[in-house]
């Protein structure tokens, strides 16, 4: 009996020295893993920019914008017109919608997921509506409180993964802090992603000789704005500031695909302004006000800024006035060509997802 105990005592000593040599080493083992694919991805750290003390507050001035692109009397850059080639490409679209109205019976559809009470959000989202209704794109909206589950999300873009009459599911991002936006990005069927944030697409989009189905909207209305302006790309050194998933990353990428020499800069870029300085193309994605200053530019750079950051503005009857990345009154003064804020990127970004949804739809009814 004492021999049993013993017996079993020792064997439960075993045990447990065992389990914890075993834990122990499975415990060293993954921390290892973990720690050294940390360390080989990168630390996970905050994208936080340091703001330059001497960036101006204010905004500049409304900027004139009619012609497509017009050249200022002073030595001054050219106005890329975003607004104008989105409205050029708008119609483009609306003929397209049409002809497939009148030739199969069918139209494409676009489906918007929103989650919260941002106002941005919903100002954005609102655009896209309207953009969709002008060129006879058929819309779909899911509203969903703040406070909802990730499982009500998810519901609402697998039911739009499933329904035939909707080509595009769009999540409108950010979402709120406690969901998982990774999950839900993933859930959204490849041949709907007219976002392009699949991991999918996005890897698609980096790796040589594949092709993603669906080309993220704000790069996309970057490269057309260049190549809409007749700016080579190939062989020129770009300089993108900013890496975000949905803008200055994938920019980087599509311009490595159009052969350009791509530098990106980020919160953490030693000494910012000499590599941008270097750039024959800098487009802006950091989401700060004024980041880019006049001396940051090579003279006769092309500037594409793709930030839309509200600036507080007494002035102003919404108390605040959107402002780019890129200060442009000091700007003007040293690139070749300009894209303003509004005005710019963002009308293009908008023009890009029907763009991607009247493909995404022509693809699914083989419709060309
Ligand atoms: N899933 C997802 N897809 C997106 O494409 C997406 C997103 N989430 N989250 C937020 C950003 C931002 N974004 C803009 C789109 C249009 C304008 C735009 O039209 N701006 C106008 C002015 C807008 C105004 O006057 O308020 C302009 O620059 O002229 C701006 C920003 C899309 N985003």
């Amino acid at each position: 009996m004492m021999m049993l105990m013993m017996r079993k005592g020792s064997r439960n000593l075993w045990r447990k020295m065992g389990l914890k040599q075993i834990l122990y080493s499975t415990n060293s083992l993954s921390d290892t893993l973990v720690n050294n694919s940390v360390r080989v991805l990168g630390p996970d750290l905050p994208e936080i920019w340091i703001p330059n003390p001497s960036s101006p507050s204010r905004p500049p001035p409304n900027i004139r914008r009619s012609p497509f692109i017009f050249n200022r009397q002073e030595q001054t850059a050219a106005v890329i017109d975003g607004k104008m080639m989105a409205d050029e490409i708008r119609s483009e679209i609306a003929n397209e919608v049409s002809r497939m109205k009148n030739s199969i019976g069918k139209v494409p559809g676009l489906a918007v997921v929103l989650v919260g009470e941002r106002k941005d959000s919903q100002i954005y989202v609102r655009k896209k509506i309207a953009a969709c209704e002008e060129v006879g794109i058929m819309s779909f909206m899911t509203e969903l409180p703040k406070d909802c589950t990730e499982v009500q999300v998810l519901d609402a873009v697998s039911s739009y993964n499933l329904d035939p009459a909707v080509h595009g599911i769009l999540v409108q991002l950010p979402l709120p802090q406690h969901m998982n936006e990774e999950k839900i990005l993933n859930d959204v069927s490849l041949e709907k992603d007219v976002d392009g944030f699949h991991p999918v697409n996005m890897g698609n989009l980096a790796m040589t000789g594949r092709d993603p189905l669906f080309i993220p909207c704000t790069p996309k209305g970057c490269i057309e704005l260049l190549l809409r302006s007749n700016v080579e790309i190939m062989g020129k050194k770009v300089a993108v500031i900013g890496r975000s998933n949905i803008a200055g990353l994938p920019t980087s990428l599509l311009l490595q695909r159009h052969h350009a020499t791509v530098s990106v800069v980020h919160a953490f870029t030693k000494n910012p302004e000499k590599i941008t300085r270097e750039a024959d193309i800098v487009i802006s994605a950091a989401g700060v006000a004024n980041l880019v200053r006049g001396h940051w530019l090579k003279p006769g750079a092309i500037v594409i800024d793709v930030g839309t950051n509200p600036v507080e503005d007494p002035d102003s009857e919404s108390g605040y006035t959107l402002t780019g990345d890129v200060c442009y009154e000091e700007a003007i003064k040293v690139a070749s060509a300009i894209t303003p804020v509004p005005g710019g990127v963002g009308p293009m970004t908008i023009a890009m997802l029907l763009s991607n949804t009247l493909d995404s739809a022509k693809r699914a009814y083989r419709f060309s």
